[in-house]
């Protein structure tokens, strides 16, 4: 144990043939903000679940050897049989229960990883993924180790104090609303899952903060996409219903 952030960007390109990339899918949500009886990742958009359609793009996807789905314990029947099964997602070598915060999850996905050297994190909840994105995120984690995708704040954005004041306006040309995929060396995210395991995990939401808590690498931002939305509220499923036409 003991990774090393690279001092200077390693070069990008293909994956070496021996090189193994896993995607972790999330799926282990409750989706409470959604108020639906049906977890939010299995509503329908355009008649297919909405964890579908991030599956088929890791499934097309040639570099993307496997893919393992975190899904709640009494889900994991419905998502082999209803999804993998159902839409022919033959990648999908694991489905695994998840934990209850989204970063136990990640820890579970990271566990079941099997020789692996690249890992893809991403939220089974954002289901409009491309083969451009994930390029541009493996390519980021191949130079700097880690790589997120997000995109420029199109809103001025206000920091506030506990009362609700403005404390602060960050410069908005440095500022990113981030999203997933999240690219990652493996032996990097694994470690430091389990160096903040061992402290506190309070307020994590997502992976690239655990490396920044404990490794301190410069962790490369590039685009995904102002359509990668993530489905929480119910607005955002007649958001995604427009979105989906273009697939
Ligand atoms: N214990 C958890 C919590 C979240 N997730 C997954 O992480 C992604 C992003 O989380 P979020 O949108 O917050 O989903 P939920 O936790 O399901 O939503 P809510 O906070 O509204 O309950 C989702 O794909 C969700 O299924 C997970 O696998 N395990
Ligand atoms: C990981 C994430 O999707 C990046 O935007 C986000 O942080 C997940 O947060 P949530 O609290 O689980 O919605």
């Amino acid at each position: 144990m003991g990774f090393k952030c690279g001092a200077e960007p390693e070069a990008g390109g293909t994956l070496m043939k021996r090189e193994k990339c896993t995607a972790i899918v999330l799926a282990a949500g409750q989706g409470k903000r959604m108020r639906s009886k049906i977890q939010k990742q299995f509503l329908l958009i355009k008649g297919k679940p909405v964890l579908y359609y991030s599956l088929a793009c890791f499934q097309k996807t040639d570099w993307v050897d496997d893919i393992i789905l975190v899904s709640s314990e009494d889900s994991i029947e419905f998502c082999r049989r209803d999804i993998v099964l159902k839409y022919g997602l033959t990648k999908v070598s694991k489905i695994i229960a998840g934990g209850k915060e989204r970063y136990d999850s990640v820890y579970q996905g990271l566990l079941a990883c099997e020789n692996c050297d690249y890992v893809f994190i991403h939220d089974g909840a954002r289901p409009f993924i491309t083969e451009e994105m994930l390029n541009r995120a493996l390519d980021g984690a191949m130079r700097y180790q880690a790589c997120v995708v997000g995109m420029p704040s199109k809103d001025t954005i206000k920091i506030s104090d506990k009362e609700g004041m403005i404390a602060a306006t960050p410069d908005r040309r440095y500022v990113w609303t981030i999203q997933t995929p999240q690219a990652f060396r493996y032996s990097l995210i694994r470690e430091a899952h389990e160096e903040l395991r061992r402290g506190d995990m309070q307020g994590i939401t997502d992976d690239a903060m655990v490396v920044e808590k404990t490794k301190g690498c410069r962790i490369k931002l590039v685009e995904g996409s102002y359509e990668n939305i993530k489905i929480t509220t119910p607005e955002d499923l007649m958001i995604a219903e427009n979105f989906v036409e273009k697939i």
